[in-house]
């Protein structure tokens, strides 16, 4: 039984502390509100993320950093990847020197461009080598219904991502360990690009034809800008590139998926942050791979389409249209740039 800190009482912090309490440790979750930390503490609830969840009595939250982080064996970060380095300047001080540190967020800070482990390593460089991500097709409605899912979690020390998938493993959550934190971090990131290019299709009415494409040339981009990045492009085709790309452009409860339906149906890109009480990662994700695309010169053109038509007010259609009739290219040598 391990003691362990939970920051983000959002969708996946609850769900994933849940999983937790669930495996018999005990956890304490870090809520921004402290009404949210009181219906945890008191009806086992997270009504305004997860509607109708009852939690195990073994997950308990706080709203006091201190109380949550001290002396704790094991710190999991699950807060947007905006709010992530600011999070790690506030618990710094209360860190355990020995504590296993794992994220779940999936994303990049912005301007940096750096990668949510890159942040924490800034930020705590004891741990830079011992950092672990954890990613793949997780939907937080269905982790909390004990739906089998498989996740996988990275990290350059395997000790850290072999005791990670200890305490997380059980019949209903199956967890993988792999060494490449950039892949598994890169393909948890940019699949958020392809669930809103997906979600935009869907809302044209363009059809399974047209989310196959998004989904497997989505992929072929991954690939490409990942591996110019120092990722092991097999990451790519397990839980955190293909497995992520399924899970989240062909589903429902995906909020990219569902920004980018909203967006085709004519609402504005603000229109849609404001009406969505949860975080939409693909947004902020789409600028830093526009800016990773310009940084290592590669061909992102679906990345691209999407950048102008959140950004600049491209017509959805005239996108697709300009993807279409893109220059003829060879499958084969094309891909081959990726793998
Ligand atoms: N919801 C899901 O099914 C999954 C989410 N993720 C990833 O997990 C991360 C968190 O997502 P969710 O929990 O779904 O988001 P959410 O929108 O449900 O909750 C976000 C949480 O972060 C807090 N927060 C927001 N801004 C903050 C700030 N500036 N400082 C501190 N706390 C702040 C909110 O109060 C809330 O508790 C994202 O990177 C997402 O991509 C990954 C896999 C599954
Ligand atoms: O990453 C996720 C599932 O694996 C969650 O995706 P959304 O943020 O689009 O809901």
């Amino acid at each position: 039984m391990k003691q362990i800190a939970v920051i983000g009482a959002g969708s996946w912090g609850t769900v994933l502390a849940n999983v937790l309490a669930d495996n018999g440790h005990d956890v304490t979750l870090w809520a921004r509100k402290e009404e949210i930390a009181n219906e945890i503490n008191t009806f086992h609830r997270n009504h305004a993320y997860l509607v109708e969840a009852e939690f195990h009595p073994n997950l308990t939250a706080s709203s006091s950093l201190e109380a949550v982080v001290k002396n704790k064996e094991v710190v999991l970060f699950v807060v947007p990847s905006h709010a992530m380095r600011d999070m790690l300047i506030k618990i710094k001080p209360y860190v355990r020197t020995d504590a296993l540190l794992i994220h779940a967020t999936k994303g990049f800070e912005q301007e940096s461009w750096k990668r949510m482990s890159e942040v924490i390593a800034e930020e705590l460089p004891e741990w830079h080598d011992k950092i672990v991500v954890l990613s793949g097709p997780s939907h937080a409605e269905e982790v909390i219904r004990r739906s089998p899912t498989t996740v996988v979690v990275a990290s350059s020390c395997q000790d850290s991502a072999e005791l990670t998938q200890t305490i997380f493993i059980n019949s209903y959550f199956r967890v993988y360990t792999n060494p490449d934190v950039v892949g598994v971090e890169i393909g948890g990131a940019l699949k958020n690009i392809i669930a809103l290019a997906t979600g935009l299709a869907d809302g044209l009415g363009y059809g399974d034809n047209a989310r196959a494409a998004l989904m497997t040339r989505g992929l072929a981009e991954i690939a490409r800008v990942g591996s110019a990045m120092g990722a092991e492009p097999i990451t790519f085709v397990g839980l955190a590139g293909v497995g992520d790309l399924i899970g989240t452009c062909t589903s429902k409860h995906s909020r990219n998926w569902r920004a980018g339906y909203a967006i085709s149906q004519g609402k504005s890109l603000s229109e849609v942050l404001s009406e969505m009480k949860m975080v939409v990662e693909g947004v902020k994700t789409t600028r830093a791979g526009h800016a990773l695309k310009e940084k290592y010169n590669i061909e992102m053109p679906i990345t691209e389409q999407l950048y102008a038509v959140l950004f600049q007010d491209k017509d959805p259609k005239l996108a697709v249209e300009d993807l279409m009739n893109r220059g003829k290219t060879r499958e084969l040598q094309e891909m081959a740039q990726g793998w």
